[in-house]
């Protein structure tokens, strides 16, 4: 409670004597505005680097494909050599493998050649193996070739200086095919945002306490799933001297302290006070969120601070909605944020408006036109991962909406499941 503050009302559930709740819009914004963006730069091996950000505009050192090449096996020919009626039976004069120097085509003889090897002087034209009676020695052509058959011309996919990859771009495994294909062996990119994760509470432990901790786990694994480096700052018990000491100690350390638990009302909820008593800012604290009401963000020696809630729901959808933001803005990565899809509601129920809900569901049936229809998973509580764990998605709910019917209309934010493909790029 915050002591002298005048009665504040804000139309939603922040309670009598308090701050108003911010709207999510608002909270995204001011989360999102305290980065800056990481300018150090560090080279890496291109195998290494999908899901790493480009630093700088990468150009084609050479044309690719380098040199004119057949697109298939079969054998070069000149067209001028296809007058009058076919079939044409022209001697083979030899063999051009792939990686094999180029070879010069005498008038009035074929070569055989495989995919990938270099066309030879005085060839306009590689006649497919399946279009041919090859006879050793001798080949006979059935159909006179176009000139141009099956030669793949140098420089007909990039030019020499052609932009490959822009600066800024996360590097999926399509990117470092193409980089790794034009010769780039090491590339520029951004420095993973350094990330350290502590937990709070006296309950928490991994054996023996009457708690298991489940966030700093699932933060790790979140934030290392978005590239960032991260440190385990383990558990503080419910103590400010040790939360301030903890702060004083890694500010300027990392880009990114991520605290859960201890954010909210409670007379254990020291966090924001630590933070200010080690010389830190709270820039903006309370959201219209449901779950994930009492997150914070702050700053300390140019060390940002988000104070995400003990509950592992709220802190799951804190995380997504605000940290994995405040990365990508580290990183670079503008544009807009992801916008849900649409599904239908199988069910309808009653809510409380007032603050933007993010509540687990699950897919039970596609409407004729191929939309899901989706449930809600589990009783609302945000302490409670099954539902998270079990579901296909997250239904999002606008803060004043006061009932769901069934056949609504509603927007919905799949998680990718079984069917990895064309997810991962
Ligand atoms: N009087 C009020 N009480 C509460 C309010 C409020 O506005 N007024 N807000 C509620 C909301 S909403 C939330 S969310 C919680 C969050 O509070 P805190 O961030 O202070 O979290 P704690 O009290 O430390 O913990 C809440 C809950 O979560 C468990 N927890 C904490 N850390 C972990 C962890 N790492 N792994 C697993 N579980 C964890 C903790 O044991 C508690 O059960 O406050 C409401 N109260
Ligand atoms: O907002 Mo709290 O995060 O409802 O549980």
């Amino acid at each position: 409670m915050m002591d002298g503050l005048p009665e504040l009302v804000c139309g939603c559930d922040g309670g009598r004597d308090h701050v108003p709740l911010k709207p999510v819009e608002k909270a995204v914004e001011i989360a999102v505005g305290m980065v800056q963006p990481l300018t150090a730069v560090e080279d890496v091996a291109v195998h290494k680097a999908r899901g790493r950000v480009l630093a700088r505009s990468l150009r084609a050192g050479r044309p690719m494909p380098l040199f004119d090449n057949s697109a298939m096996d079969g054998f070069a020919v000149a067209f001028s050599d296809f007058a009058g009626e076919g079939p044409w039976h022209l001697p083979v004069a030899g063999t051009i493998a792939a990686g094999a120097a180029a070879l010069v085509l005498t008038a009035g003889t074929a070569l055989r050649i495989f995919t990938g090897a270099p066309v030879p002087a005085g060839s306009d034209a590689v006649v497919m193996q399946e279009k041919c009676d090859d006879r050793g020695d001798t080949v006979l052509i059935h159909v006179r070739p176009r000139r141009g058959d099956n030669i793949r011309r140098a420089g007909e996919d990039i030019a020499s200086g052609d932009l490959l990859v822009s600066a800024g771009t996360m590097l999926g495994g399509r990117h470092v095919g193409l980089l790794a294909g034009n010769g780039h062996g090491h590339i520029p990119v951004v420095r993973r945002p350094r990330i350290a994760v502590l937990s709070t509470g006296d309950e928490l432990g991994e054996e023996g306490a009457s708690i298991h901790d489940a966030n700093r786990p699932m933060l790790l694994a979140l934030c290392e799933g978005l590239g960032a480096e991260m440190t385990d700052l383990g558990i503080c018990p419910d103590d400010m001297d040790r939360m301030t000491d903890i702060f004083l100690t890694s500010a300027g350390r990392f880009d990114l302290i991520l605290t859960s638990g201890a954010a909210s009302v409670g007379g254990r909820d020291f966090v924001r006070p630590a933070l200010l008593a080690a010389g830190g800012t709270v820039e903006a604290w309370r959201v219209a969120l449901k779950p994930g009401k009492p997150v914070f963000f702050g700053r300390i020696a140019g060390t940002l601070v988000t104070g995400l809630p003990g509950n592992p729901l709220s802190a799951y959808v804190g995380f997504q909605l605000f940290v994995a933001r405040q990365i990508g803005a580290m990183l670079g990565l503008g544009g807009p944020s992801a916008r849900p899809e649409t599904a239908v509601a199988g069910v309808g129920w009653e809510r409380r408006p007032g603050r933007t809900e993010y509540l687990p569901g699950q897919v039970v049936g596609r409407t004729e036109s191929g939309l899901p229809i989706v449930e809600p998973l589990g009783h609302g509580s945000s302490a409670a991962l099954m539902p998270l764990s079990l579901g296909d998605g997250v239904i999002v709910l606008a803060a004043d909406s006061m009932h769901v019917a069934r056949g609504d209309v509603i927007d919905w934010m799949p998680f990718c499941r079984k069917d990895l493909s064309w997810k991962i790029t």
